[in-house]
């Protein structure tokens, strides 16, 4: 690619350019050579008449290069719908091929070939500050289709993410904090899966009396359909794991050296969304249960505060990939929140993963079902 400012420059670098390469034998290929004017065009394109071994060279309004769409107002749209398309496709034959439901096939895989088979496409050299706002923004739609988004230009690699580290609260409690446990690609990816894929609810619970809706989306999941979950008086009837949560659930699982068998998932809308003050201390999960934690979207703090004394507290700002494990007698001496933020207007995330220990404490299934179909028919 030969770049100048003027015509004049251009035709003298053309001719520059020609004489050094016959000196080694090499011959431009004129049909194939074109011109473009970039920018705020005080030139028109057709007009010019740069020469190359006497032939006039055709003037273009676009050209690709290296498999990029060069513009000649400069602007991405056309790289940007063309990568779109092609990343559509690539997606598309997999999804023909069956691929990405064979449960033959296990989760991480399926990410690590999307990583490697679409985003390329989708990504590749691509930077997000070179993006005009409109192309920023039709990237950001197709993020929502399929699993894919800007933010997935890697700074990181997999080894070069967040270390581990305990932080221990006294008489037994203790804190496991991960930043990026997952990678700005499995972020994004997993990001998309969970808003897609899982059916986001807003609860009506039981507050000191009084019934308010909750201030959050949230789901339910878990292993299998008897471990049914009450707590202030709203029962989730569990749906079985998703892909994505399946494959958050292994990476807590190896943090926490524990396993779980049920999954609370929350959805914030916008800052507006929070939970207030709370222990995850439901009976169900036995005492001193293990409550690990994954955030994808929008960062957000995670307050703790200990019962006996409020002012000893701990601050975490979660952002995507972020793992937090409470675990020891943490839901017995310590409470947790994630406050409202004003000026916080994307979406959060969080899965929080637990063991019941003692369904039996929870409602059983049966006679939920019996109890709202009676009320179903008395209705
Ligand atoms: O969103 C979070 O990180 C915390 C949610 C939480 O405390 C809960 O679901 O019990
Ligand atoms: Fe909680």
């Amino acid at each position: 690619v030969i770049i100048t400012r003027t015509a004049e420059q251009l035709q003298a670098a053309v001719l520059a350019t020609d004489l050094a390469f016959s000196q080694w034998g090499l011959v431009i290929s004129v049909p194939k050579t074109k011109v473009m004017v970039i920018g705020p065009a005080t030139a028109d394109a057709a007009e010019l008449d740069i020469r190359c071994q006497g032939q006039t060279l055709e003037a273009v309004d676009n050209f690709k290069y290296l498999g990029s769409m060069m513009a000649s107002d400069a602007s991405l749209d056309a790289e940007v719908a063309n990568r779109l398309k092609q990343a559509g496709h690539a997606f598309h034959s997999l999804q023909t091929a069956k691929f990405w439901r064979d449960p033959r096939i296990a989760v991480p895989l399926k990410l690590k070939v999307y990583v490697t088979v679409v985003l390329s496409i989708l990504l590749y050299a691509s930077r997000m500050e070179s993006l005009q706002p409109m192309s920023a923004q039709a990237l950001r739609y197709k993020k929502r289709k399929a699993p894919s988004s800007l933010q997935l230009n890697s700074k990181r690699s997999q080894s070069e993410l967040g270390k581990s580290q305990t932080l221990d609260l006294g008489d037994g409690a203790k804190v496991i904090y991960q930043p990026e446990g997952f990678s700005q690609e499995e972020c994004g990816a997993l990001f998309d899966q969970l808003q897609a894929d899982v059916k986001w609810e807003q609860r009506e619970i039981t507050v000191m009396g009084r019934k308010v809706m909750q201030p959050r989306l949230v789901a339910y999941m878990a292993e299998h359909e008897q471990l049914v979950m009450t707590y202030s008086r709203t029962t989730l009837i569990p749906t079985p794991y998703t892909p994505a949560v399946l494959a958050i659930k292994a990476k807590l699982e190896e943090l926490s050296g524990e396993s779980f068998n049920s999954c609370l998932l929350n959805l914030y809308r916008s800052g507006k969304d929070h939970v207030s003050w709370h222990s995850d201390n439901e009976v169900l999960y036995g005492p001193n249960p293990t409550v690990a934690s994954a955030s994808f979207g929008a960062e957000r703090h995670f307050l703790m505060r200990q019962n006996a004394d409020h002012t000893k507290k701990h601050s975490f700002l979660l952002g995507p990939g972020d793992l937090l494990v409470m675990k020891g007698t943490t839901q017995q001496h310590w409470m947790h929140s994630v406050p409202k933020r004003a000026r916080v207007e994307g979406e959060r995330i969080s899965l929080t993963f637990r063991k019941v220990v003692a369904p039996e404490c929870g409602v059983p299934l049966e006679e939920l079902l019996t109890t709202s179909k009676a009320a179903a028919s008395e209705g």
